[in-house]
């Protein structure tokens, strides 16, 4: 096989259940997804598109009560192995999230953060990071001359971007993104639907939305999700116009969500 058509998993996904207490939220979704593809969750509210997302870099471990069953693999070994390092994992597996949550700290601390408690004191190294962070998020020339300033101070589309360079200063293999645009003006979500189309030839990125035409917009494959079930996930142009199950055409078309 050559190069170019050779394909390589980033996470496998095998029978997971998750149970909130006795609700069940999560039932025997099994998915493989493909290293530097942009994979959307869509789904009605409730579906657990969020609590599928958050299983794949155990940022449901911190709920009381959660049971998780099922395999989620990477690099052949299971996320939720007991010798596995969390830390580390979400430092492959990074999240960004729905409103932009900076730190109460300057641009170059927010990007910063990540690799110096990863250990990296080295300044050079960090300027270093710090731009090329903030270059792949389509940020640096909107900041380069005010590094030291308060990311608070930057517009909602900015800051958003600036978690993302944020989540990619300690470069990540995964990017998981909660609906990433939906706080954000159309301008704002455009510039993070272009810049997610960039970061695809480097990371796999998946991302939950509430917006079909997003969804149709940026992503390779589409997984519709229903009361816990995943009910398809197909290439997302076939996902849209030729669906396989009767759920997903419902949805899709507007009958119910
Ligand atoms: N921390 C929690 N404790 C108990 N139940 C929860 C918790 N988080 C989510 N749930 C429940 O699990 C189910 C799936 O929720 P989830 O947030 O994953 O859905 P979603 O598809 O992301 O919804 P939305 O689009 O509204 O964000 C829902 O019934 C929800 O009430």
């Amino acid at each position: 096989m050559s190069q170019a058509t050779m394909t390589r998993n980033a996470i496998q996904i095998k029978d997971l259940d998750l149970y909130y207490g006795e609700k069940q939220a999560l039932k025997k979704i099994n998915m493989s997804i493909e290293e530097k593809t942009v994979v959307a969750l869509i789904g009605p509210s409730g579906c657990g598109k969020s609590t599928f997302l958050r299983t794949l870099n155990r940022m449901n471990d911190m709920i009381p009560g959660v049971r998780i069953d099922g395999t989620i693999t990477m690099h052949d070994e299971d996320i939720y192995n007991k010798e596995i390092d969390v830390e580390m994992l979400r430092k492959e597996v990074g999240m960004v999230f729905q409103a932009p949550n900076p730190f109460p700290k300057s641009i170059y601390d927010n990007v910063a953060y990540g690799p110096r408690v990863h250990g990296q004191r080295n300044r050079k190294i960090l300027d270093e990071i710090v731009e090329r962070s903030l270059r792949q998020a389509a940020l640096w020339e909107e900041v380069k001359d005010r590094l030291k300033d308060r990311a608070t101070g930057l517009s909602g589309g900015q800051q958003q971007r600036l978690c993302i360079a944020r989540t990619l200063a300690v470069e990540p293999e995964i990017v998981l993104m909660d609906e990433p645009t939906s706080a954000l003006d159309p301008i704002s979500t455009a510039k993070i639907e272009e810049l997610i189309q960039e970061l695809k030839q480097k990371y796999t990125i998946i991302i939950v939305t509430h917006n079909m035409q997003q969804a149709a917009r940026i992503s390779d494959r589409t997984a519709f999700f229903l009361n816990g079930e995943l009910v398809e996930e197909d290439k997302t142009e076939r996902l849209f116009s030729n669906p396989k199950d009767q759920r997903t055409e419902d949805y899709i078309t507007g009958r119910f969500g």
